[in-house]
């Protein structure tokens, strides 16, 4: 895998640098992504993934939602991270003890695969597909929920328990989002990893690194010709990350 000097000089030399991924980061540990989904790839491909993630699917059919979020976690329970998610873990790592840079991870995937890989901190923007909580009093949902076919309902309030991720049309965290726009703020470095960047304010955070002088560089096999992005590596992130050394 061939990449520009330019581009690595850039990496070496970045002070701040805050990292975005998608589903594409998590493509190579066999987790299909939004993508995939939408192009009739997988069981669920009759399903528009805007629908069974919003809170109108929700409210309308929550047995079909609450199957889908169990078949989703089915599918990755064992899955593992891939070389991008340890390369990523590593790069926080080493920056941390040698406090040559700060390197700041948000990320769209609910799959944790990051924290599995040893990332710390993630910021996770979309949530976590690993928690639930109540759709009526917000209690978290401690039971696991694990072969459960139908919505469980909540021990507090006896209202129904959701999987605790961001749906369509809801709010991000705002702990997590003023994390992210404040790394994308006051980098010097933007790194956009397995993201197709057309989902929102996500999608944005690149514009506002660039606004403040940061380089953007994608990595993503397929270019988003994203008008802000500087460098695009065609490559697949576990392949590309790998051969970078920070
Ligand atoms: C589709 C889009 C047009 N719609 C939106 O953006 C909407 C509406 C909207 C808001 N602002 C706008 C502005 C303009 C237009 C629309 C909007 N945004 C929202 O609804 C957001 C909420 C958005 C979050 C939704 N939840 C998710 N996930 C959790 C759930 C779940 O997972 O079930 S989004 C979900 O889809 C997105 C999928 O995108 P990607 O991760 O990029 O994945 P994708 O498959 O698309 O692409 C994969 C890429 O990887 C690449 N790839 C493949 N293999 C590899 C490989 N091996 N290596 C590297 N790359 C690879 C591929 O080439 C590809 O490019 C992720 O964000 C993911 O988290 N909320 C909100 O705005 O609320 C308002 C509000 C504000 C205040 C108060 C009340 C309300
Ligand atoms: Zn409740």
């Amino acid at each position: 895998m061939h990449i520009d000097q330019d581009v690595i000089d850039c990496i070496k030399n970045a002070r701040r640098v805050c990292i975005l991924t998608g589903a594409g980061v998590s493509a190579e540990s066999g987790i299909a992504t939004f993508r995939d989904a939408k192009e009739g790839k997988g069981l669920w491909s009759q399903y528009d993934p805007q629908q069974l993630a919003s809170i109108d699917g929700f409210l309308k059919d929550p047995q079909t939602v609450w199957q889908w979020y169990q078949w989703r976690r089915d599918v990755n329970k064992d899955k593992e991270p891939n070389p991008a998610h340890l390369a990523i873990a590593r790069w926080q790592k080493e920056s941390h003890q040698n406090g040559k840079q700060v390197v700041s991870l948000i990320t769209q995937n609910v799959d944790g695969l990051h924290q599995k890989a040893g990332s710390d901190p993630v910021t996770e923007l979309h949530g976590n597909i690993w928690r639930n909580h109540c759709l009526q009093c917000g209690q978290i949902h401690q039971d696991s929920v694990e072969g459960i076919e139908s919505v469980p309902q909540c021990l507090a309030c006896g209202g129904q328990v959701r999987p605790s991720v961001v749906w369509f049309g809801e709010a991000l965290p705002e702990q997590a989002w003023r994390e992210a726009e404040s790394a994308a703020y006051s980098c010097d470095l933007f790194l956009s990893v397995g993201t197709s960047s057309q989902v929102y304010p996500a999608a944005g955070l690149a514009a506002l690194a660039k606004s403040q002088g940061a380089t953007v560089i994608e990595i993503n096999p397929e270019p988003t010709n994203s008008s802000v992005v500087d460098y695009q590596i065609a490559g697949k992130a576990g392949e590309v990350l790998s051969t970078l050394t920070f």
